[in-house]
């Protein structure tokens, strides 16, 4: 049975891949993920079929503007019906805040749900090398929580983080605040691109209330086995 905790990141650019692994994966996976690839390759296809397939979606499109630009842009996405939408924290607290009030708004006028609506810390492919060239002189998980809290007091449900400072944020932010972790990989899995990981029982155990996994399921040889070790081990913390 599925974990709801669980969100499979659908990073394909044609229909019938994504069809084909939602139909492999079954009941085991009841949250997908789709992003920048997929979206704007297939566009709201994707969403009307996921919803079709009673699947919760997660639109990671990292909205990064001014403020009302931003959030016009939510409002847009909102009408999709899909259950969280996200922005980068660093576009600012009056970026988020403007987001943030202006999606109750419109979706209270128009009588849509409003999604969860979340934001970016930083990447969790950013390691000190890269952190470091782009200028930034603390240390990255300071930032993350400092991102973090600023996202809270803006009003946003939680935050895009790597599972290494989950702990982190859940002191700082509480127990209801969202903190979806990528950046996971069970034991032996490559790592690919990803700097700051963790396996998927330590990303639960740090405190993230969802995963986010891609390619240690849909590249690995059986999804659905993959995506069922995956399950096993996160049932072990609750
Ligand atoms: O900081 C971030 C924000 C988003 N992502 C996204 O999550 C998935 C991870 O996929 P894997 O294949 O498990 O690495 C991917 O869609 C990213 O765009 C992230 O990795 N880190």
């Amino acid at each position: 049975m599925a974990d709801e905790r669980l969100i499979v990141a659908l990073d394909f650019h044609e229909m019938d891949k994504v069809q084909a692994l939602v139909e492999n994966l079954g009941d085991c996976v009841s949250y997908y993920k789709v992003g920048m690839e997929l979206f704007y390759s297939v566009g709201v296809e994707v969403i009307t079929y996921l919803k079709q397939q009673n699947k919760e979606v997660f639109l990671d499109l990292k909205l990064h503007d001014i403020p009302n630009t931003a959030a016009r842009g939510l409002c847009s996405l909102a009408r999709l019906g899909v259950s969280i939408l996200n922005v980068h924290a660093s576009g600012s607290y009056t970026m988020m805040k403007t987001a943030i009030d202006q999606l109750r708004q419109e979706t209270a006028r128009t009588g849509i749900p409003c999604p969860k609506l979340i934001a970016v810390t930083v990447l969790t492919s950013i390691d000190q090398t890269d952190w470091t060239a782009i200028g930034q002189k603390t240390n990255i998980q300071e930032q993350v929580v400092r991102l973090a809290k600023l996202t809270k007091q803006a009003g946003l449900d939680g935050v895009v983080a790597s599972p290494q400072e989950a702990q982190a944020i859940r002191q700082a932010c509480g127990e209801e605040f969202m903190i979806v972790t990528p950046g996971v990989r069970p034991s032996g899995v490559a790592t690919n691109d990803q700097s700051r990981i963790a396996v998927p029982m330590q990303a639960l155990k740090n405190g993230a209330s969802h995963l986010v996994i891609g390619r240690p399921i849909t590249a690995a040889k059986d999804p659905h086995a993959a995506a069922l070790a995956i399950i096993k081990e996160m049932e072990m913390v609750r």
